[in-house]
């Protein structure tokens, strides 16, 4: 039998939920095909874990900054009892999340969706039409293709891991990358970050990815830029990693994050003429497919954007407007993207770099490091740089590297896609002393 409904997603993640529980709001019928964890990435294998292991970082670096200024005494990462920590949040959210649906006259299905010769979705046994097929399938972890790849572990495998290995390797300098070989470093464990080129963290301002590298490579972290990684052996408990030019490193656990793929090989796009890249499903200003009832939105577009949480739900968003009748093409608004670790380096609307080749902006750089909010955690890296446009005397972008970047580079999104005036906003009182009060000191 045939079930019909207004409008079916593929996929149960970060855009596909906040989708279907906007389109209920409009009394639409709607299904959700999830093959995995209700949830998707974000809460299940990706930010939200992620985040709370970075406490660990978090903690023992706060401390360690500190020794000698009022606080003595170390302490460690006991991983267990982090994972155990991590765990008490995430294994209730793939359930949490379907009830929620459920609950909500979502009807969902705990299958692998795919289209059929006939245009419709083949969920199991379960063949589901509908006007519209919302893709929202998000990525995979990439494995590169080389001899051993069966030996490499994910990003998903880190993120539960049972016990911290003594030796891991990170094959790939990206924000996983980073971000993970923060996190093992600081649960103990000795931490090789290898690269194949000389600009890991290519999205970022060179000058300070170089700072947040010695900082890492002062902690003790290992890090191989220009290596090309040939093949991964195991001889024994352990494993080789080998690569051009005699490269050879034994290690406990290879993880490999170099990227990660859209899901659009396994869910029949060429039944349906949906048309795809390496990036994912190609869409127009819509959202819309080359197939006109089917959209796509997340992870799983083929776009140059960071994919991440808040832009895809900033197209679940649009999406459920659109099927209102409200038929504007999608505006992106700036997007700021951030690597999380001790410090964080974070970024938004165009770099520093274009300020000097272009007097039409101003570049103000500041080392905050000795700074009030900076100095009372002994922080030992705070910078930042604001570009702004002199004619129009706004903010159109900023990089800050500092533990508490992420509160600063909200403030300048806000600041830029309000198009906020400089004055304006030093005129505004806000609380003190706290990071946000700083910015009057940065534009
Ligand atoms: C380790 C890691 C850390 C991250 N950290 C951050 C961060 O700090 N901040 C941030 O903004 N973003 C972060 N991201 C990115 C963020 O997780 C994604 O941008 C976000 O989850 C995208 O949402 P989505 O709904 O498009 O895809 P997903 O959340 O991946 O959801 C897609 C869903 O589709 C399901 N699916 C796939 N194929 C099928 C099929 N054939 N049938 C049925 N279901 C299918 C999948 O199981 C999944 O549940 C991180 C990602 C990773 C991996
Ligand atoms: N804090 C965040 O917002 C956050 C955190 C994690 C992930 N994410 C999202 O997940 C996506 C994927 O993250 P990612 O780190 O896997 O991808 P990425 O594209 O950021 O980084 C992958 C890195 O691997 C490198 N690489 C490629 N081939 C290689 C090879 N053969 N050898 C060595 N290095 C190689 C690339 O040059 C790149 O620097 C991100 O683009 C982002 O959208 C976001």
């Amino acid at each position: 039998m045939v079930e019909k409904y207004d409008v079916v997603i593929l996929g149960g993640g970060v855009a596909g939920g906040s989708l279907a529980h906007s389109l209920r709001r409009q009394n639409k019928s709607v299904a959700v095909v999830e093959n995995n964890l209700f949830g998707g990435t974000c809460p299940n294998r990706g930010c939200d874990p992620k985040k709370i292991l970075l406490a660990g970082l978090e903690v023992t670096q706060t401390v360690a900054d500190m020794q000698g200024n009022g606080i003595s005494g170390h302490v460690s990462v006991n991983w267990p009892d982090l994972m155990r920590h991590k765990r008490q949040y995430t294994d209730p959210i793939s359930n949490a999340t379907q009830h929620a649906l459920v609950a909500d006259g979502v009807d969902t299905f705990h299958e692998q969706a795919q289209f059929n010769d006939a245009g419709q979705l083949q969920a199991g046994n379960h063949v589901l039409e509908a006007d519209k097929y919302v893709i929202a399938t998000g990525q995979r972890p990439n494995r590169l293709p080389i001899t051993g790849s069966e030996y490499f572990k994910t990003s998903t495998d880190f993120l539960n891991l049972n016990d911290m290995p003594k030796d891991v390797t990170f094959i790939g300098g990206g924000y996983i990358g980073f971000e993970l070989a923060g996190i093992a470093h600081a649960a103990g464990a000795k931490v090789h970050l290898i690269h194949h080129n000389d600009h890991p963290l290519k999205q970022f301002d060179p000058q300070l990815v170089k700072d947040v590298m010695n900082h890492l490579e002062d902690e003790g972290v290992d890090i191989q830029l220009n290596t090309s990684v040939t093949q991964v052996a195991k001889v024994g408990e352990q494993y080789v990693v080998s690569g051009e030019d005699g490269f050879k490193l034994p290690t406990d656990a290879v993880f490999c994050t170099a990227g990660r793929i859209p899901n659009v090989d396994t869910i029949g796009l060429d039944k349906v003429g949906v048309e795809y890249d390496r990036h994912g499903v190609k869409v127009n200003d819509f959202l819309q497919t080359t197939n006109d009832k089917i959209f796509a939105m997340g992870d799983v577009v083929s776009t140059k954007r960071p994919k991440l949480t808040p832009v895809a739900s900033y197209e679940a968003s649009y999406l459920a407007e659109y099927f209102a009748g409200n038929e504007a093409k999608i505006a992106f608004k700036s997007i700021p993207t951030l690597v999380f670790g001790q410090p964080t380096l974070a970024q938004v609307g165009l770099p520093a770099s274009i300020a000097t080749n272009d007097d039409h902006y101003l570049l103000i750089s500041n080392d905050m490091t000795g700074w009030y909010s900076y100095h009372r955690l002994n922080e030992p890296l705070a910078k930042a740089k604001v570009v702004v446009d002199r004619e129009n005397e706004t903010v159109v972008g900023a990089t800050v590297l500092s533990n508490h970047a992420d509160y600063l580079i909200n403030i300048f999104t806000l600041m830029i896609d309000q198009r906020m005036k400089i004055d304006d906003f030093n005129k505004e009182i806000l609380a003190y002393p706290s990071f946000a009060s700083d910015v009057t000191y940065l534009v």
